[in-house]
């Protein structure tokens, strides 16, 4: 294993440093450190930051490998500065059972770029009426923490709370797609004076919002550890900051899309733009950035969703909901976060890292960037720009809603434990 000594690097923003990395470990940070042998990366003007940690990527293997695969997703992720996704579970066969988790987590070993930690479904074939054996998933090599039939809502009130409890027994947390199916029947996008005016029928506020209210208020009751996917509303964070604020065991989600769109992205009727939650107003984004700024929503995951061409380029109403955020995720956060101040870069690694790998706790991710952590890392160019060229992803998929987008950042380098995934802004392998 090579060792590599990054010189002139500035981690979490603060002072330029040299960081020797050896043996998969980060063995010293100091001024003009001296590596003799070592493999120079010259990092003047660079960020570093632990490697980002996803809690929310679809990387449709097993079953529509046409539209992503764990290696191909993985090279997304690794490009984007991830060093740990979390895999879900609406696969075809559905990660439901320890056979199907582990064959996920085996896939993401041997691609090697990111580790693939995959989520379990809470219910049989994402079906909403039985458990799936959550013991058995939790106890097998891929250790399943977080469980979720994202895609779906775990409707049931009754079987939403057993969950819960049941968890407990193992630390994990039930991850919930947040989304009341009686109130979203043929729903197409945000409820509102647009959805009115364009003639499609509207996803409310409330439809959300109903289920994290009642998901905190059980959660509190069994006191188990609750997680909130996509949230999309203001009133969504109102509702998170009242629970956090009780004590709640909650924690919550943005992703980089619902922090820079809005619902008037459906006016061009481009199906790129229709996604669960769907796109919602001007208000709605500025609560999210304030609630991901003061903490109340803990992390952004990206809801990676890569559709092949045939389920996503028809009319708006056929199209799969999903959208694609890997590979601009920390841009769309310096976008919107950074750059207006309202997050420092400790804050980006807080919420990209840090906690992430907190809820979904993982070893060896979101630590500190001190002698003998782990070398989980990357290396961010905040000042470069460049537009946004859905052809150029390393995705198996197109479907990116910043197509032609100029953002802001550009990811030069990523190590998972020490070894490079991603070099001169490529990737190694
Ligand atoms: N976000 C989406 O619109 N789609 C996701 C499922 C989901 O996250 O609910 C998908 O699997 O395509
Ligand atoms: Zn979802
Ligand atoms: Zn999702």
């Amino acid at each position: 294993m090579s060792t590599y000594l990054i010189k002139g690097v500035r981690p979490l923003g603060g002072e330029p440093a040299d960081i020797l990395v050896e043996d998969g470990r980060i063995a010293a940070v100091g001024d003009s450190l001296d590596a003799t042998g070592a493999e120079v990366v010259e990092a003047a003007g660079l960020i570093a930051l632990p490697g980002l940690v996803d809690l929310h990527t679809h990387l449709r293997e097993p079953g529509r490998e046409d539209a992503e695969t764990v290696e191909t997703g993985s090279r997304a992720a690794a490009l984007g500065g991830f060093t740990a996704v979390h895999a879900m579970a609406n696969t075809d066969p559905v990660a439901d059972t320890a056979g199907v988790v582990e064959q996920v987590w085996r896939l993401g070993q041997e691609a090697g770029l990111v580790d693939v930690v995959p989520v379990g479904a809470v219910t049989v074939g994402l079906g909403g009426e039985r458990l799936a054996e959550l013991g058995a998933m939790a106890d097998s090599a891929a250790r399943v923490r977080v469980f979720s039939d994202d895609g779906h809502c775990v409707a049931d009130p009754a079987l939403m709370r057993r969950a819960l409890e049941y968890v407990k027994a193992f630390d994990g947390v039930v991850a919930q797609h947040a989304e009341e199916p009686r109130l979203t029947a043929g729903a197409q996008m945000h409820e509102g004076d647009r959805s009115a005016r364009l003639g499609l029928t509207g996803w409310s506020a409330a439809a959300e919002e109903a289920i994290i209210a009642r998901d905190v208020l059980l959660a509190e009751h069994v006191g188990a550890r609750l997680h909130v996917c996509h949230v999309s509303t203001a009133g969504s964070v109102e509702i998170l900051r009242w629970a956090k604020s009780r004590g709640v065991r909650v924690t919550a989600e943005v992703t980089p899309h619902h922090l820079l769109l809005t619902d008037a992205c459906a006016e061009s009727y481009d199906p790129v733009f229709k996604v669960n939650p769907p796109l919602r107003t001007d208000a709605d984004v500025e609560a999210l950035r304030a609630g991901l700024a003061d903490g109340t929503i803990d992390a952004v995951g990206t809801d990676h969703a890569p559709h092949a061409v045939e389920d996503k380029e028809s009319e708006w109403a056929q199209a799969r909901p999903g959208m694609l955020g890997l590979e601009q995720a920390l841009s769309v956060v310096i976008e919107t976060m950074v750059e207006p101040g309202r997050l420092d870069w400790a804050g980006v690694a807080d919420r990209m890292s840090v906690r992430p790998a907190a809820i979904g706790r993982l070893d060896g991710h979101g630590r500190p960037i001190a002698p003998g952590e782990p070398a989980n890392l990357v290396l961010v160019d905040a000042a470069a720009r460049a537009v946004v060229d859905p052809a150029a992803l390393a995705s198996r998929s197109r479907n990116s809603p910043y197509a032609g987008r100029e953002l802001p950042g550009r990811v030069v380098a990523t190590f998972l434990r020490g070894t490079p995934t991603v070099l001169d802004g490529k990737a190694v392998k």
